[in-house]
């Protein structure tokens, strides 16, 4: 194990709790070696039970003791996990992708220190094709989110417009725009947006289209690119996740196989 590459996360909620767990339970070429948590007392319990537990630290400090800093917290403190990771060099795997949009210096910033940012495909699907896709030319990369309404509740631009999704009996379309509003009016909801236009043709030129749907009981994103090579349609429809229903069960297994292909000797996909 000695020149396995070490995992730090920041966050142990859905995403970074399941990740910790799957990753304590044995991941060949990978070792979790520091957590950090808002709440230090549940933190502790939780890896009390670990096999290796490791050093619970705080958010800043997780890049001291790993090659790759997983960022699985709300947004509002991934600048403090972005920052220093990408100071110290390291590998930055991102889950609020969505507050990467407003922070493109940090590519800059990573340039400079030799770290990488590597965004997880996360709760959507497909990026490997969006990406190749997007090597040629690329009309339009459109993406249309529907959730149950309480998978989008508290949204900031919801707030802002005073719109109620919790009374919804018919599907509303809450936001159009493209993924640069998307991801400022829904921090919490639509990383993907964020992801998808990352891969692609970037947030302006992205388009987003959110319903709240009570007619669906999974967080549904439908992805269509017209491009001259391909045209692709492609849903996903993921369980929201017990502790956090805006977040897909899938999202912490999509970063768990990220995590692996950093290692991996086959590695499949783009
Ligand atoms: N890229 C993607 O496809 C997806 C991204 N996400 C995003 O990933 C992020 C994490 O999502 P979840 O795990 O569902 O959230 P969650 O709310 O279940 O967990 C967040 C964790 O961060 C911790 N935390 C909060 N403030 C902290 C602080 N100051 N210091 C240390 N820890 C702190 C909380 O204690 C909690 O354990 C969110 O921003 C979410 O929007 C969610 C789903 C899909
Ligand atoms: O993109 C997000 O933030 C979460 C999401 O829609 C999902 O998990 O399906």
């Amino acid at each position: 194990m000695a020149d396995s590459l070490r995992v730090a996360i920041g966050g142990l909620g859905a995403i970074g709790g399941h990740l910790a767990r799957a990753l304590d339970a044995g991941v060949e070429g990978l070792r979790l070696t520091a957590v950090a948590a808002r709440d230090q007392d549940k933190a502790r319990q939780t890896i009390a039970g670990f096999r290796n537990p490791p050093a619970l630290v705080a958010l800043a400090d997780l890049a001291e003791h790993a090659d790759v800093v997983v960022e699985a917290a709300p947004a509002a403190v991934f600048e403090t996990i972005a920052e220093s990771a990408i100071a110290r060099g390291r590998i930055f795997v991102p889950s609020s992708v969505g507050a990467l949009l407003p922070r493109m210096h940090l590519l800059d910033r990573a340039r400079e220190t030799g770290a990488r940012i590597i965004v997880p495909t996360g709760a959507l699907l497909g990026l490997d094709a969006v990406r190749a896709a997007a090597e040629g030319p690329v009309t339009s990369v459109t993406i249309e989110t529907r959730k149950p309404p309480r998978g989008l509740e508290g949204a900031p631009y919801l707030v802002e417009n005073g719109i109620e999704v919790l009374g919804l009996t018919a599907p509303r379309l809450v936001f159009k725009g493209n993924a640069f509003d998307a991801a400022r009016g829904f921090p919490a909801n639509v990383n993907v947006a964020a992801a998808l236009a990352l891969a692609g043709i970037g947030p302006e030129r992205t388009m987003v289209e959110i319903w709240g749907d009570p007619g669906v009981t999974r967080n549904t994103h439908t992805i269509r690119v017209e491009a001259a090579a391909a045209r692709l349609t492609m849903t996903i429809e993921n369980v929201p996740s017990e502790e956090n229903p805006r977040t897909g069960k899938i999202t912490p297994l999509s970063i768990l196989a990220c995590l692996r292909g950093l290692t991996s000797t086959l590695k499949v996909g783009s």
